[in-house]
């Protein structure tokens, strides 16, 4: 990749592209990015939002420009997924710029839509994910598509000569581990016991392991393959479904929540602007620091408080008009535990007949109620991070998008 501006447009790939991390690295790319000539959003769902770039009617106006529809020219034999392309103009922040936005309707657990979006793609920042911790998939789909998607993603780089991969992680490939140890202000040196059983965290670490192994790796042309893991803790922000859910679930009940968590449990949060905005840095400095980010991990975290996940949710919340009732849990720690079992149970039974997936289970309610937090300055050292949204501006952003979409079915 060059230097300057004008002398290599490129081309990136964002898969996930669609999702509430996905959407965000978009408009950070098309914001951001003084090196994008077209940007690839390659996602199961392309859902309507991408429509609504061209007029800008979603939270606030980036766009102007045509749009049409045409298949791209399928590469090396390889058959193409359902693309619609757009010549967009976007508003960027040192002025107006076209660019080409491809829309890719493709799965990557199938390897051949996978290499056709990948081919010709300089950087592939890979956040696409099935992000179920409520038993809601089975187990099996979990692993294929954050773990064989994964692959499909590396092979691709390999096969069509794309030389820059990032990789959206977890922090839940370190913790918490199933026997609920604090990980207090931890950085990506701090020994932890990363022990896991379920399927979600045990597919984020197998997958986050294939990133960093390939790091290295002679692409097609012979040039080494670059990679790196963004570990997001808790994201939330514009489009954070779990918080809507929250806020409705308190208009349901008048108005209030019930503390379940003890307040003094620390839960890591981070604001989905800023997780886009270090995916953005990442994937642009990672040629020129390939010897140092090469193969690294880096903890992805802001300025947001350490707070318990349910006193962390009242910031925004709060505003909304809801109210957290209780000083302390206000059931007994055993209780939830036998709730927690018996939604195991009640899942299980109903099956046959519907999907019962309540946010209470064992394994959630061991997420909440076991402290997490992460303190570091690893990717500011490595590749100048700093987080472009304050804590206020963050918090802000979020209170408006609760109140804006918190009632609707949007
Ligand atoms: N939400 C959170 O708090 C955190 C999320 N992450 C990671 O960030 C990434 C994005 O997560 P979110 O935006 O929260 O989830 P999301 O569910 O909103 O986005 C994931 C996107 O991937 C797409 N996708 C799923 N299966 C696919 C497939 N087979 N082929 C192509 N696309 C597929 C979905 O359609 C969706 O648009 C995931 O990799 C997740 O593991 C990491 C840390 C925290
Ligand atoms: C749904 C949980 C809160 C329920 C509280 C209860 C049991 C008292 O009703 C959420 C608490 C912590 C969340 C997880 C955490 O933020 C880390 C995550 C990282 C990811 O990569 C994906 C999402 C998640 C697992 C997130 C999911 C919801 C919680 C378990």
């Amino acid at each position: 990749m060059a230097d300057s501006a004008q002398a290599q447009k490129l081309v990136y790939l964002v898969t996930g592209g669609c999702g509430f991390l996905g959407e965000h690295v978009v408009r950070m790319l098309l914001q951001r990015e003084p090196r994008l000539g077209e940007l690839r959003v390659f996602d199961l769902h392309l859902g309507p939002w991408l429509e609504e770039l061209k007029t800008g009617s979603r939270w606030g106006s980036l766009w102007r420009g045509g749009c049409g529809r045409f298949p791209i020219p399928s590469q090396a034999g390889i058959p193409t997924p359902a693309v619609e392309q757009m010549i967009l103009v976007s508003v960027h922040m040192d002025g107006i710029r076209p660019v080409r936005v491809t829309a890719i309707q493709g799965d990557v657990t199938q390897a051949h839509e996978v290499a056709a979006a990948v081919a010709g793609a300089h950087v592939v920042i890979h956040t696409a994910g099935l992000v179920d911790v409520f038993g809601r998939a089975s187990p099996k789909i979990i692993h294929e598509v954050n773990v064989q998607g994964t692959r499909n993603v590396i092979e691709a780089c390999v096969q069509t000569g794309t030389r820059f991969l990032v990789y959206t992680s977890s922090m839940e490939v370190v913790g918490p581990n199933t026997k609920g140890d604090p990980f207090y202000r931890g950085n990506e040196d701090t020994p932890y016991e990363a022990v896991h059983r379920h399927p979600y965290p045990c597919s984020k670490a197998l997958a986050e392991w294939l990133v960093l192994e390939a790091n290295g790796r002679k692409v097609c042309g012979g040039l080494p393959l670059v990679t790196c893991a963004l570990r997001p803790t808790g994201i939330y922000g514009e489009g954070h479904q779990i918080m809507r859910d929250f806020y409705r679930q308190g208009l349901r009940l008048g108005g209030r929540l019930f503390r379940a968590i003890p307040a003094s449990v620390e839960h890591g949060r981070v604001y989905v602007g800023n997780v886009a905005w270090m995916h953005v840095l990442a994937a642009r400095e990672l040629e020129r620091r390939a010897a140092l980010m090469g193969g690294q991990v880096y903890f992805c975290y802001d300025g947001s408080p350490y707070k318990s996940y349910e006193d962390f949710n009242m910031e925004f919340l709060g505003p909304c008009g809801l109210r957290l009732v209780g000083t302390r849990p206000l059931v007994p720690y055993w209780l939830l535990v036998f709730l927690a079992a018996l939604n195991v149970l009640l899942q299980w039974l109903l099956r046959p007949l519907l999907l019962y997936a309540p946010l209470l289970n064992p394994y959630t309610l061991a997420v909440a109620n076991t402290t997490f937090t992460v303190s570091t300055d690893k990717a500011q050292r490595h590749f100048g991070y700093e987080p472009l949204f304050s804590w206020e501006d963050s918090r802000t952003r979020t209170i408006l998008w609760v109140q804006a979409t918190g009632g609707s079915a949007q």
